[in-house]
C-alpha cells in the first residue's frame, strides 16, 4: 500500500491495535507517530514498534499526510481545537471515535475536511479487526483507497452508504468483541463452578470459540442456524442448554444489548 505518513492524535488501546497490525503487515514505522500528553503509553508504542512519538499533537498533526483521531469522544473537541491551526487541505483526517459525526469533526477543526469515519475493533491488534468505513462522494478515490488500505491491512473492511450506519457498525463490530468476552467469561466461570481450574476452562472456552468462528469462516455458504444444528443431537445435551437461552430470551437481550449501543452513539452525538 502508499506509505503516507500517518499522527495518531492518542495512543491508547485501539490506536495501538491499528498501528501494531500495521506494524505486522510491514507498514514503514518511520512513517508512523503517535501521540498522547504523558509518555506511559508513548514510549511501550516505541519500544513495541519503532514508531515515533510526540507529546504536540500540533507537530504531529502538521507534519502528517494523513491525521488519525484516536481520542476518547468526551476529549475530541478540547483535542481539535489547536489542530484549527493545521492546514488540513492536502490532508486526509480518519477519524475513529464512536459518536462523533463528520460535520461535529469539521466544526471541532473549523475545517473543510478531507474525512473517512471509522470503525473499527480491539482484534485489529492480530490482524483480524473488523472495520466500518464511511465517506461522503466528496471523497477522493486515492484517498478512499489508501482508507481501505490501511484498515484491510489490519483486517476486513465493510463501507458504509450513509453515515447513520456507522452506529450499526459500532453495534455489530465496534463493541461487540466485548460481547464475546463477556459469553466467554460466563463460560469459563461456569466451567470453574463445575470444577475445572481457571487455566483448564480458559483453554476449554477459548479453543471452542475459536473453533466456532473458524467453522463460521470455513464455511461461508452454510447459515449459522445450520451450523448450530449440527451440534444439537435431537433429545441430547445442547438441545436442553439451547432451550434454557431461548427460555431466557438470549436473542431478544442480544437486541436490546445493540439496541443501546446504538442509543447511546446518537446520545453521544448531541453531547460531544
Ligand atoms: N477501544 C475500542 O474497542 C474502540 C474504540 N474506538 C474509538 O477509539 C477512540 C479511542 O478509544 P480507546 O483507544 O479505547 O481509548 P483510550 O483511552 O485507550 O485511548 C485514548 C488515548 O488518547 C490519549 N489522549 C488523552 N488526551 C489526549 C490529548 N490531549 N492529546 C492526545 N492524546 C490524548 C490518551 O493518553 P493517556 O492514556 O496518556 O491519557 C490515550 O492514549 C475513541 O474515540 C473510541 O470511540 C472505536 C472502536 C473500538
Ligand atoms: O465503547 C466504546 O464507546 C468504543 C466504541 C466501540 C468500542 N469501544
Amino acid at each position: 500500500m502508499e506509505q503516507r505518513s500517518i499522527a495518531f492524535i492518542g495512543a491508547g488501546n485501539m490506536a495501538r491495535s491499528i498501528i501494531a497490525g500495521l506494524i505486522a503487515s510491514g507498514y514503514d514505522a518511520k512513517k508512523i507517530t503517535a501521540t498522547a500528553p504523558s509518555e506511559t503509553r508513548l514510549a511501550p508504542l516505541q519500544h513495541d514498534f519503532g514508531i515515533n512519538t510526540d507529546s504536540d499533537n500540533l507537530r504531529a498533526a502538521q507534519q502528517a499526510d494523513v491525521v488519525v483521531l484516536a481520542v476518547k469522544p468526551q476529549l475530541m473537541a478540547d483535542v481539535c481545537l489547536p489542530l484549527q491551526a493545521v492546514d488540513f487541505s492536502n490532508k486526509l483526517v480518519i477519524s475513529i471515535a464512536a459518536g462523533i459525526n463528520s460535520a461535529r469533526l469539521a466544526t471541532m477543526l473549523d475545517s473543510q475536511l478531507h474525512l473517512v469515519r471509522v470503525m473499527p475493533n480491539t482484534p485489529a491488534l492480530i490482524g483480524k479487526g473488523m472495520s466500518g468505513l464511511y465517506a461522503d462522494s466528496t471523497l477522493a478515490p486515492q484517498d478512499h483507497q489508501f482508507a481501505s488500505d490501511l484498515l484491510q491491512a489490519v483486517g476486513e473492511i465493510c463501507w458504509v452508504k450513509q453515515e447513520a450506519d456507522i452506529n450499526g457498525i459500532i453495534a455489530a463490530a465496534g463493541s461487540a468483541p466485548a460481547y464475546f468476552f463477556l459469553f466467554m467469561e460466563a463460560i469459563q466461570q461456569q466451567a470453574m463452578a463445575q470444577g475445572f481450574d481457571e487455566q483448564t476452562a480458559r483453554l476449554l472456552v477459548q479453543q471452542t470459540a475459536l473453533g466456532a468462528a473458524a467453522m463460521v469462516q470455513a464455511n461461508p455458504e452454510t447459515d449459522l442456524a445450520t451450523l448450530r444444528q449440527q451440534v444439537t443431537s435431537k433429545g441430547g445435551t445442547t438441545a436442553e442448554a439451547i432451550n434454557t437461552f431461548n427460555h431466557h430470551h438470549l436473542t431478544e437481550i442480544v437486541a436490546k444489548a445493540m439496541q443501546a449501543a446504538v442509543a447511546r452513539a446518537q446520545e453521544m452525538e448531541q453531547l460531544f
